[in-house]
């Protein structure tokens, strides 16, 4: 198959994170959540590095949501039946999530932590 122009494989990504944001909602939660540590780094006048610790760990939650559902997705093509195997890929990929979701939390806190006492 030919490699479409840049422009393209662009707006094809943007139809993804598109199709993430209107079907699945631990990535609306995930992206509320986005916009209420945009309002604190504003509101709380949070500094240029603290803010872009914050953003990144966000970011980076996003991304792994995006390559969970991904991972769910080829799975459930794969493997429609129940099948253990397919249990422990879907909760290992879940897990990757969960481990950055825990990590963005910490995060937050210990930056927050110093412009709210
Ligand atoms: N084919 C299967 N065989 C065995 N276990 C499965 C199978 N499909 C799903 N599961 C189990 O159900 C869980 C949820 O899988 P599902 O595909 O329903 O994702 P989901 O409800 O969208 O989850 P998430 O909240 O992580 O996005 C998996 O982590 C796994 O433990």
């Amino acid at each position: 198959m030919r490699k479409p122009p840049i422009h393209k494989s662009f707006w094809n990504a943007i139809k993804g994170a598109v199709w993430m944001l209107k079907s699945e909602r631990n990535f609306q939660i995930e992206v509320f959540a986005l916009l209420v540590n945009l309002f604190l780094i504003v509101y709380l006048r949070v500094s240029t590095v603290d803010a872009a610790i914050i953003l990144v760990v966000c970011f980076a939650v996003l991304s792994l949501e995006i390559l969970n559902t991904c991972v769910e997705k080829i799975c459930d093509i794969i493997q429609p039946e129940y099948d253990e195997r397919i249990k422990i890929i879907k909760d290992m990929a879940a897990g990757s999530v969960f481990i950055m979701t825990m990590a963005s939390v910490v995060v937050g806190v210990l930056i927050y932590f110093k412009y709210l006492f």
